[in-house]
């Protein structure tokens, strides 16, 4: 497979040796100092910018019939309109927070959880997520699909980085010098704590989840999530 490589900072570096160690070759690398060019002969592009860059990232590719895969968070405001554009262009597109096979399963527990204490009125929930100081966007987007998450299925309608009002999470975003990412839910009552938590030990399950969204994208068309590129939708 050919692969534009959209962003080539920590994790445009990974998933380009895990890329080839998979037998896949690189046709563009892009960063802030060159062009697109180079695109048009890719299979699948992977998106692992900054928030400024990624819907002109994603929108290229979508005008130009190129699938492609978006890491990048700190955007996702704007995700309906790609999703848009996906449907107009009958595009292949796939955004995920996190694309690492652990928090995918860790997504679903959270939901689970939700679900069982979503009558438990004692317990206050909120986040933790911690990172290395370089990222731009808090929270993490993991952060926020987490918070989703539990907003799905509790009377809780809305996340907060500051003093949360009744019915918001508090999500604290720390940044730590090198932390890959490390993201924690707790359920607080007066009498105990329920903590679950996902620790990244480096970026390589990040990087091989996106390599195999990409493999698993080309040759599909619609806008699809990392449920369906691990068969979880069903579930
Ligand atoms: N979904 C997931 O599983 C994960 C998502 N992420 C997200 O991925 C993104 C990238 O993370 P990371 O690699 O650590 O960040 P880095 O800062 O290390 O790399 C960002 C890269 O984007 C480049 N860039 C800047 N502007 C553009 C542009 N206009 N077009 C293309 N590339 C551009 C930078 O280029 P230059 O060097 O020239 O400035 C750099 O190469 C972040 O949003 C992060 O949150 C990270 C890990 C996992
Ligand atoms: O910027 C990062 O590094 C990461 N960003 C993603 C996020 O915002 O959730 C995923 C991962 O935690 C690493």
């Amino acid at each position: 497979m050919k692969i534009a490589l959209l962003g080539y900072g920590k994790m445009g570096k990974v998933i380009e040796r895990i890329a080839l160690e998979r037998g896949h070759e690189i046709v563009l690398k892009k960063d802030q100092n060159n062009t697109f060019e180079g695109l048009l002969n890719a299979d699948v592009a992977i998106d692992f910018s900054v928030p400024d860059s990624a819907i002109e990232n994603i929108s290229e590719c979508l005008n130009n019939g190129i699938p492609v895969i978006s890491g990048t968070t700190g955007w996702v405001a704007d995700y309906p309109k790609m999703v848009s554009l996906c449907e107009a262009k009958n595009g292949s597109f796939i955004y995920a927070s996190n694309f690492s096979l652990g928090v995918n399963v860790f997504f679903e527990l959270n939901e689970y959880l939700a679900k069982m204490m979503a009558n438990l009125k004692q317990y206050n929930v909120s986040m933790e997520e911690i990172h290395h100081t370089q990222k731009l966007d808090a929270p993490s987007g993991t952060a926020i699909t987490l918070a989703e998450g539990v907003i799905k299925h509790t009377d809780y309608s809305n996340w907060t980085l500051e003093t949360p009002i009744s019915n918001e999470i508090r999500i604290e975003a720390k940044r730590i010098e090198n932390v890959p990412g490390t993201h924690s839910i707790f359920y607080d009552s007066e009498v105990d704590q329920i903590e679950i938590k996902h620790t990244a030990h480096s970026r390589e399950g990040f990087a091989l989840g996106a390599v195999v969204a990409a493999e698993w994208l080309v040759g599909k068309k619609g806008v699809f999530t990392m449920k369906d590129v691990l068969g979880l939708n069903s579930k």
